[in-house]
């Protein structure tokens, strides 16, 4: 039996993917987390001979190990800087496409591959829909940094008002997660972001910092896939 938000994140993704990845896309990036899940799962459902003349980035080992499992062509940023479109999740957006993302802690590759795109749709379920960001993701603006600066950086960001940004540690090994560019992660909460943009702009500047899990004007569309099997669409 599949779960309402299970369900809600399949709907999202089925239609974004519908009315987003067109038969002349030749580029797609992929995103990262749960849903992204059922994005590569109705890539799987397309005319196989469509999907065998495109190529899929990833933004992540987990996205990577979905597109080659289903047999699908991988390429690298590096070799696609041109992406039609890219297809991610996200752990908050606000009424304005801004969005919370790096609860996977993939946000680095991420942005990149969503700034290298002509267009950037989120897809998520109802619990990610909020008017501003910070109303329901608590955990924080993940921030992902040089290993040797961790503590320099978590002093500054606390100093910055986030009295409980933490290092983000791992579960099944001892220590600090660490990211698939070999980098630290902290979790900062801020309450309630009224203006990500600036907070992106302010944290960015910390040296040691590598990426702002704050995506600020770059989503075109989100979808939202309800608890009653409707999908909300936010566009700009
Ligand atoms: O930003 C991300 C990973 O870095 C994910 O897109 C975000 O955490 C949402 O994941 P999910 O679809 O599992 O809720």
């Amino acid at each position: 039996m599949t779960s309402l938000i299970e369900q809600a994140k399949q709907k999202a993704a089925y239609q974004a993917v519908d009315e987003h990845v067109l038969p002349s896309h030749r580029v797609i990036g992929v995103g990262s987390g749960s849903t992204v899940v059922h994005v590569v799962a109705r890539l799987l459902q397309r005319d196989p001979e469509l999907n065998a003349k495109t190529v899929f980035v990833p933004t992540s080992f987990q996205s990577r190990g979905l597109l080659l499992d289903g047999g699908l062509n991988v390429g690298d940023v590096d070799q696609y800087p041109d992406i039609d479109v890219t297809i991610d999740g996200a752990d908050e957006v606000d009424s304005q496409l801004n969005a919370i993302k790096g609860g996977g802690g993939a946000h680095l590759q991420e942005k990149v591959v969503a700034e290298a795109a002509k267009k950037f749709v989120i897809v998520a379920d109802y619990r990610k829909n909020s008017k501003i960001l910070g109303e329901q993701w608590k955990q924080g603006v993940p921030i992902e940094v040089a290993p040797f600066a961790w503590r320099v950086v978590l002093v500054k960001i606390q100093n910055m008002g986030s009295k409980d940004a933490k290092l983000r540690m791992a579960v099944a090994k001892a220590g600090p997660v660490v990211t698939d560019n070999g980098n630290f992660l902290i979790d900062a909460p801020f309450g309630l972001i009224q203006d990500p943009a600036n907070l992106l702009k302010d944290i960015k500047l910390i040296t040691g910092v590598v990426e702002v899990g704050l995506f600020c004007n770059m989503a075109e569309i989100a979808y939202f896939g309800n608890e009653d099997g409707s999908v909300a669409i936010r566009t700009k």
